[in-house]
């Protein structure tokens, strides 16, 4: 039996799920001669970690008692009541996790599973690469920050894994790198990459408010834990930031034109999430209702779309890029002016793919199918170490 060590960094909803699939997929994974053995989870104040995690994970009833625990809204630390394991607060936590990342990296490939919405985590992800264990992220930021933190994650290309950062659990990174390295040059990349936004311009189309649509999207796991990611087009320019960079282009957040649904007014500076949801969303509402409105007196619908084209720069011979994300008014039967709710579509323009491109559809958010994605990452990641 191959064991797959591995520490959650998140515990939120699609955390929760991950451990969930986990234990759930225990005789799927026997008979495929595998065991992930969860030897610690962590979120933004602790660390539980097994208290023999040479030898053996945090055991299923433990886990399914922290994922009650935390939809609780209670502390990880309260599981130290449960026995087998120990706690640890910030910021030894994040001493811990490098500790055991020291003792079984190199030895097992022990995965860093980042299912966390936080910039810190790459601190840590950066050093236990170099201690030669594997990461696998749900979460973006850490592959949008700086362009030196993306080259440094990089470092062992096969060491890590990232599919639910674009898509949700949809196959575009693999497929994007099976393209890449057939050395079939993609030219142009267009796509709907926001569940949140796709099932909120769906559903307003339907005539529901955007205010009420917004909050249905959140509590169905679909948005950011700030919406305001999803409807300033953050989010999706986040994925359109990691497509570019997988693509060779050495760009940062700050070279995409992004457009936002709602005004620098009511950004997180200025209002708390629950303000916002409570009283700013509702002003958005009527400008909102009539963009939709006036789409379909054109026969249109609007969609919330990512663009990317990049070409080799003749004279300078650098990569040239455009990288935009906004609303555009697109012919309801059209590829993108079909989709439904959450799903997300992708077309891929390349040498091979270039009259009909390469499509990839189907949901794009929500925690079951992140989380599976993230699962089939770490098993994927893993088959380094046979
Ligand atoms: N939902 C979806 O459809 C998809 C989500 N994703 C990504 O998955 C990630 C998780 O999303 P979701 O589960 O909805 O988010 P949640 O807000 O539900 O959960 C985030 C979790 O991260 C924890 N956390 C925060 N900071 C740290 C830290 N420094 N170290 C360790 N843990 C930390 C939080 O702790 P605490 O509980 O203490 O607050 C919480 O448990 C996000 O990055 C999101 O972009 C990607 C694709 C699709
Ligand atoms: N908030 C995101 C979740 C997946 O990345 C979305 O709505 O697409």
């Amino acid at each position: 039996m191959k064991n797959i060590p591995l520490i959650l960094m998140g515990c939120g909803g699609v955390g929760r799920q991950l451990l969930e699939h986990i234990v759930s997929c225990r005789s799927l994974h026997s008979t495929q001669g595998l065991c992930l053995r969860v030897v610690g989870v962590g979120d933004s104040k602790s660390l539980v970690v097994s208290d023999d995690l040479l030898n053996k994970g945090l055991d299923d009833s433990f886990l399914l008692q922290l994922c009650r625990v935390k939809s609780a809204g209670e502390s990880l630390s309260k599981l130290c009541d449960f026995g087998e394991c120990r706690a640890f607060g910030h910021p030894e936590s994040e001493g811990k996790i490098l500790e055991i990342a020291s003792q079984l990296g190199r030895k097992t490939g022990l995965v860093l599973v980042d299912c966390s919405a936080s910039f810190d985590t790459v601190v840590v992800l950066k050093q236990a690469i170099d201690m030669g264990c594997c990461a696998v992220l749900a979460n973006k930021k850490p592959l949008t920050s700086s362009m030196e933190d993306f080259k440094k994650l990089f470092m062992y290309p096969r060491h890590i894994r990232h599919e639910s950062t674009v898509g949700a659990g949809l196959p575009v990174i693999a497929s994007l790198n099976r393209i890449i390295c057939s050395g079939d040059p993609v030219h142009q990349i267009i796509g709907s990459l926001s569940g949140t936004l796709g099932y909120v311009m769906s559903e307003v189309e339907d005539g529901k408010p955007l205010s009420q649509v917004v909050k249905d999207a959140k509590s169905l796991g679909y948005t950011e834990p700030d919406p305001r990611d999803d409807l300033g087009g953050m989010d999706v320019a986040r994925k359109a930031l990691i497509l570019a960079r997988i693509l060779g282009h050495q760009i940062n957040l700050d070279s995409i034109k992004i457009e936002s649904l709602y005004p620098k007014e009511m950004g997180p500076d200025i209002m708390t999430v629950e303000d916002f949801l409570d009283r700013g969303l509702s002003l958005l509402d009527k400008d909102i209702q009539a963009r939709v409105e006036k789409a379909a007196s054109n026969g249109n619908v609007l969609r919330y779309v990512c663009v990317i084209e990049g070409s080799r720069h003749l004279f300078l011979s650098s990569l040239h890029i455009v990288c935009e994300v906004g609303i555009q008014e697109l012919p309801k039967n059209s590829p993108l002016g079909r989709l439904r709710g959450s799903d997300n579509v992708l077309e891929i323009y390349t040498r091979c793919y270039s009259k009909q491109p390469l499509v990839i559809q189907g949901a794009g958010a929500g925690n079951d199918t992140t989380a599976a994605g993230v699962l089939a990452d770490i098993v994927d990641v893993q088959d380094l170490f046979s």
